[in-house]
């Protein structure tokens, strides 16, 4: 069984969505305080725990990461998978290279294969460097990320100053010598680190079958790192259950979007001009997360009682204010009281924005895990909170068209 542990709750939907195309039969676990032994795992070949290890401090990172871990082996896996982010988002002290040292070192594993690259997301690696859609990530949006801005798109100059390890490299005309070139260079690579220390291969892939040869030469390996792409291409050598997934059915849908990401702000601005009704959440010097989440209930209530609706914080970096301390949580606050109070008056069906936001509206809802379903955006599968009878969507920041919330919520339909 493949264990999965996510830096974040919508990557960990988008690794749920890669193994369930593959055909695995995957549980969501998105609370790590409820035991996976609660779980039915009978008939499961994936478990993917979802944290909110992205941007806390590198010590509690670990500390989570390896008690997903633990949990994981606890519950039969035997192979396992770092899922981070596809545009890497991290800082200068982590945390995606501490996390990949503890969980190897807990592991006993010596060498790491680890590769954001995503080409079903436009997420390539070439020469060590990360381009999204073709473009060097410090030259898209992903330099204003709110939380994590990213500068550089040298994958070895990122994970350097995050390590106590060594850093290889696996080029793309090794990845296309095939399995067996890709294995040897690994056995190079693994020298890099030294003696006791990990070694870190950075692997180039510009398209799915770069994936698929890189999978094969990790067959045996107890740890990879990577986006959801490597741990897809890893579920497609592994025996498909063929399960069909299911997608909830139209109906009145509630949108919170926390996300600053170019896309997401291009998807709320096509909801609102195809006639969206939305909320948007304006915090000022003092304000408190319980005031603003209370005046946008107020909102919703006075909607049209089947309409579906947007409440938003997202803004463009020029109109975030930068006088309000902790922003960022205060806003994540905000969108996880909406969350709970949209649940408690009986809203089943939630598109939430954003990874960090997600994770906020998930831990406050208490949702424990998900059964995994169709995809309505690539990467943004429908989960199905059996306990509450809730459908939710946990969309990446970059994920999904233009007109995504518009098809969710306005027009219904599953893509
Ligand atoms: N107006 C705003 N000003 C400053 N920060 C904001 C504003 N609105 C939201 N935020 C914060 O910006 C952060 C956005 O991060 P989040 O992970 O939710 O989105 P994302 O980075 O686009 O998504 P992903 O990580 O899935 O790609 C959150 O901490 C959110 O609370
Ligand atoms: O890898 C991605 O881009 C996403 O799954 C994600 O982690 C965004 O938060």
């Amino acid at each position: 069984m493949i264990g999965v542990i996510a830096d974040d709750v919508t990557g960990a939907t988008d690794v749920a969505a890669a193994l369930g195309r593959a055909g695995l039969r995957t549980v969501l676990a998105l609370n790590t305080e409820a035991p996976l032994s609660e779980q039915d795992l009978t008939t499961v070949d994936a478990i993917v725990v979802g944290l909110k290890t992205r941007s806390i401090s590198v010590a509690e990172a670990v500390q989570a990461s390896l008690e997903a871990l633990r949990a994981l082996r606890s519950a039969g896996a035997t192979r396992f998978y770092f899922k981070y982010c596809s545009t890497f988002d991290s800082t200068p002290e982590g945390n995606i290279g501490p996390v990949t040292e503890a969980l190897a070192t807990e592991l006993g594993v010596g060498t790491v294969v680890t590769t954001p690259a995503a080409p079903i997301h436009g997420r390539t690696v070439v020469d060590g460097h990360l381009l999204v859609d073709g473009v060097p990530l410090q030259e898209t949006h992903m330099a204003q990320h709110p939380i994590t801005p990213m500068l550089d798109s040298s994958l070895e100059r990122l994970l350097a100053p995050q390590i106590a390890g060594g850093i290889g490299t696996l080029q793309l005309e090794t990845v296309r010598a095939g399995a067996e070139a890709v294995t040897a260079a690994i056995a190079v690579a693994a020298t890099s680190a030294g003696a006791g220390r990990v070694a870190h291969v950075i692997a180039d892939a510009l398209e799915e079958s770069d994936l698929r040869a890189i999978a094969e030469a990790v067959d045996g390996h107890a740890l990879v790192a990577g986006s959801a792409g490597l741990v897809g291409a890893i579920a497609e050598r592994e025996p498909a259950s063929g399960r069909k997934l299911g997608a909830p059915a139209p109906g009145r849908t509630a949108i919170i979007a926390g996300s600053c990401s170019r896309r997401t702000l291009e998807q709320i601005a096509a909801f609102r001009a195809a006639g969206g009704a939305s909320h948007h959440v304006v915090a000022q010097p003092g304000d408190s997360a319980e005031g603003l989440a209370a005046a946008a209930l107020a909102w919703w209530d006075a909607q049209p009682g089947n309409a579906s609706a947007l409440i938003y914080s997202s803004s463009p970096a020029a109109e975030r204010d930068a006088r309000i301390p902790n922003v960022g949580e205060l806003y994540e606050d905000v969108a996880g009281i909406v969350a709970r109070g949209l649940s408690e008056r009986g809203v089943t069906r939630m598109l939430i924005a954003g990874g960090e936001t997600s994770g906020a509206v998930i831990r406050e809802l208490g949702t424990a895990a998900a059964v995994v379903g169709a995809e309505a955006a690539v990467g943004a599968p429908w989960i199905h909170d059996t306990e509450r009878d809730a459908h939710l969507v946990l969309k990446s920041g970059n994920f999904g068209g233009p007109d995504f919330f518009v098809d969710v919520a306005l027009a219904g339909g599953t893509r």
